[in-house]
């Protein structure tokens, strides 16, 4: 007989980090650089969600999906093109390739080559201060958890016996959908309901609460609108309850104002939120408290059962951003390697739905800062139509919105073309403490779409700077020869 027992290889590192995603690529990466030994565990696919399932599939479709619309819009600017036509096998291509074109700069070579130990096994706590593998044991001063998060499976009727898609499968499927049914209208839903209509496809969203609940209302029924108007049905209000069907004959019932609904559709994306992954990690062996949220944390990501331990990125149970992986990964090296007391909400975290128009935001909204601050807050708002780029480019829907408080932004939301790049500004002003009147004070080039951030900062001052008061200054200064 022969022993099937794998053989166990010791090691002793620095630092363990269990995921080789956005947030744990970027704290083995630091670590390595730093000359620190560094054991990397990873049960899949190296660079984990957003460059195989999330991120970069998303935007490369919505890219293909936005050269499907150009050809529709382009009678508009007096270019006839044919309608567009979608091959989903060469979509699927041109998406695996952008994949294949980000991978090297995630790869295990990589990271080999940063001098990290590389292990491609799921890994799980043994005790407080080891982790191990099917072929590993590893000691570690510091052990980061950066596992991730998966598609939320709701407990629907019906649901585990129906086929459905979610995020690692639907940039994979077989067959163009005829009607994709998605549950969940937030940035997942919203992204692909309108990249797949595009494409050629009919989409219904079923939202149980509002489309995009956690943007300005206003600005989210911006977006609404525009997709409506493509040809997107987005049933607010609508609670999915019940789901039946095989592949190609999906039902869907859902509860709205007491009566139930039904939608039939050929697919079915679930896109109703996260679940942390935290699944065989053994965290009770490594004394490590967590929740459903995920790992129990605070602003130092550090846990508090385990002070060895940290957490980054969508294991943390904070926002579930790649940027927000990334930002942490950095709060940990400064923290764990520099000893700084730098705090993972220390800097206002920005969020971007890429649709057309996009809507990005950063700090609060006008609604919660009226509730945390009253009457102390003024808002100041420039449209898309009067933005001259915009208007050379017949794309004016949106506009910026700047939520000020003492003369300082406390938030900010932009709905409109390229809204995700020109939040940018807006978040190195938050981020350096910068007031409303400095975003006046600088030459924004011209025809551009980001000198709408401009604009709204100086209609803050119109009041005060074309007033009775100024116009009476500037009248006795006159008299100054
Ligand atoms: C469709 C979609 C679109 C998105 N678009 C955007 C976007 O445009 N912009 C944005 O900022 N964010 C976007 N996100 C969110 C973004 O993908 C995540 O916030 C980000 O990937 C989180 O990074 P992470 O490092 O925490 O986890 P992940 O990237 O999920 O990496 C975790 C890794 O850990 C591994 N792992 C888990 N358990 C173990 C174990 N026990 N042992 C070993 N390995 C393990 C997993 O296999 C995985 O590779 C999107 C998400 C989705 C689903
Ligand atoms: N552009 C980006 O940065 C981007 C893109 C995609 C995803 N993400 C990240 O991934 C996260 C997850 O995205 P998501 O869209 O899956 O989740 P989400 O939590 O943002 O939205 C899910 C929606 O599903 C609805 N819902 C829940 N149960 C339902 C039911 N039974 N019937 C009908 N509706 C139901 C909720 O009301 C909610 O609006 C995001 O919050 C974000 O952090 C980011």
């Amino acid at each position: 007989m022969h022993d099937t027992k794998l053989q166990v290889t010791d090691h002793k590192a620095d630092l363990v980090v269990i995921g080789a995603g956005s947030g744990g690529l970027s704290a083995a990466a630091g670590a390595a650089m730093f000359g620190l030994k560094v054991v990397l565990y990873e049960k899949g696919e190296m660079g984990g969600d957003c460059l195989n399932y999330g991120c970069v599939p998303s935007k490369a479709l919505i890219s293909v999906a936005k050269a499907a619309q150009s050809a529709r819009d382009a009678g508009k600017y007096g270019v006839t093109l044919g309608a567009p036509a979608t091959d989903w096998e060469a979509v699927k291509a041109y998406v695996s390739q952008v994949i294949e074109t980000i991978a090297p700069v995630d790869s295990q070579e990589r990271f080999e080559g940063l001098g990290v130990t590389v292990i491609r096994e799921a890994a799980r706590f043994a005790d407080p201060d080891t982790i191990v593998s099917a072929t590993s044991r590893t000691r570690a001063r510091r052990i980061v958890i950066a596992t991730g998060s998966t598609a939320f499976i709701p407990p629907i009727e019906g649901l585990a016996a129906t086929p459905y898609l979610t995020n690692e499968t639907i940039f994979s499927m077989p067959d163009f959908p005829e009607h994709l049914v998605i549950l969940g209208g937030g940035p997942i839903g919203m992204e692909l309901a309108q990249a797949f209509t595009r494409l050629g496809a009919k989409t219904t969203i079923i939202e149980m609460g509002r489309a995009l609940g956690k943007s300005d209302p206003d600005h989210a029924a911006v977006a609404l609108g525009a997709l409506r108007a493509e040809g997107v049905t987005v049933l607010e209000g609508h609670k999915a309850v019940r789901v039946s069907g095989e592949g190609g004959r999906i039902k869907v019932h859902a509860e709205h104002e007491g009566a139930e609904k039904l939608i039939e559709g050929s697919h079915l994306l679930v896109a109703v939120g996260r679940r942390t992954m935290l699944d065989g990690l053994d965290l009770e062996a490594g004394k490590v408290d967590f929740d459903r949220k995920g790992v129990v944390v605070g602003d130092n990501l550090r846990s508090g059962s385990n002070s060895r331990v940290w957490a980054l990125g969508d294991a943390a149970g904070r926002e579930q951003f790649t940027h927000v992986a990334g930002w942490h990964a950095s709060v940990f090296s400064r923290r764990a390697f520099f000893k700084q007391r730098t705090k993972a909400d220390s800097l206002p975290i920005p969020a971007v739905t890429y649709t057309s128009p996009e809507v990005a935001q950063i700090g609060l909204m006008e609604a919660e800062a009226r509730e945390q601050h009253g009457d102390s807050i003024a808002t100041s708002s420039f449209p898309f139509h009067d933005n001259d780029r915009a208007v050379a480019e017949g794309k004016t829907l949106g506009e910026a919105k700047l939520v000020i408080r003492k003369g300082k932004l406390v938030g900010a939301s932009i709905v409109g073309e390229g809204a995700g790049d020109i939040i940018q500004i807006l978040a190195v002003a938050m981020s350096n403490g910068l007031k409303v009147q400095d975003l006046t004070n600088f030459i924004s080039p011209y025809p551009t779409r980001s000198e709408i951030v401009k604009r709204a900062a100086s209609a803050h001052f119109t009041e005060a700077l074309f007033g009775k008061t100024a116009k009476r200054l500037v009248g006795l200064l006159q008299r100054i020869p």
